[in-house]
């Protein structure tokens, strides 16, 4: 990586209006902040990198002023995206995670925080290939929790000690979390990280993706809201 400042815990870097150390010798990297617009508004976007290999971005809300938007009562917004190649980038429709994508932009614009993406999360954290056999394996009758354990592995394999770390060096241990998934709110919590609400990351379903978001509601805790099309 180039551009980027090693962490050292003796060091300092700056949030607007506050110094938050760095003291997790995890992490390896940061990158100064840079403004990113989107259609939803502007986010001053950094790239954090881990020993692991691992490197994930942040994007805070920006506000017209260039300033970073602040939740009202000290507890900004935030969702934990993982990556999803197909639906992130390509627009797939056999999951909700563009839509979701966007949405939960549109609601940290609107209301301030901090979107964190992890790079490593791809296929609930068993990589894109993996992810991608199991699309076979549903395809070929599996749901998408089944299609995992088929091939050996866990039905989510994600792990957010370094999305907590990132959080926390962005000065934020209190947040609103943006999700349909209680499970992440509870590996925040498990993280020491307080999680004050869950704010839903409501999209429009499509045919293409009833049954994935049927299997994530009966199967896997998901606060789905929206009522999959009848009969799928
Ligand atoms: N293994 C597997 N992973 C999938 C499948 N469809 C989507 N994914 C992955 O599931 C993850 C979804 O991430 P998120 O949208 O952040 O999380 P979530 O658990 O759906 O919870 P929300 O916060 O409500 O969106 C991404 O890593 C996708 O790559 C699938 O059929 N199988």
């Amino acid at each position: 990586m180039t551009d980027t400042r090693r962490a050292d815990p003796e060091e300092f870097f700056p949030e607007p209006g506050r110094l938050v150390p760095r003291t997790d010798p995890e992490l390896l990297a940061v990158t100064d902040p840079v403004t990113v617009p989107t259609q939803h508004g502007s986010f001053a976007v950094r790239a954090w990198g881990f020993a692991d290999g691992s490197e994930h971005l942040s994007a805070t809300a920006l506000g017209p002023d260039g300033t970073p938007v602040l939740g009202s009562d000290e507890a900004p917004y935030v969702r934990l995206h993982s990556e999803c190649l197909t639906g992130d980038v390509f627009g797939s429709r056999r999951c909700d995670c563009g839509p979701q994508l966007q949405e939960g932009l549109r609601i940290i614009a609107r209301h301030g925080g901090t979107l964190v993406y992890l790079r490593q999360h791809e296929g609930r954290g068993i990589g894109l290939v993996n992810k991608l056999r199991a699309y076979a394996l549903q395809d070929a009758g599996l749901d998408t929790l089944d299609a995992n354990l088929e091939l050996g592995l866990p039905a989510d394999a994600r792990d957010y000690r370094q999305a907590a770390r990132i959080l926390e060096g962005l000065g934020i241990t209190t947040l609103h979390l943006v999700t349909n998934n209680p499970a992440k709110a509870e590996a925040l919590e498990q993280q020491g990280l307080t999680v004050r609400t869950l704010e839903p990351d409501v999209i429009e379903p499509v045919p293409e993706n009833a049954r994935y978001l049927a299997t994530k509601r009966d199967r896997m805790r998901h606060r789905i809201l929206l009522q999959p099309p009848a009969g799928t």
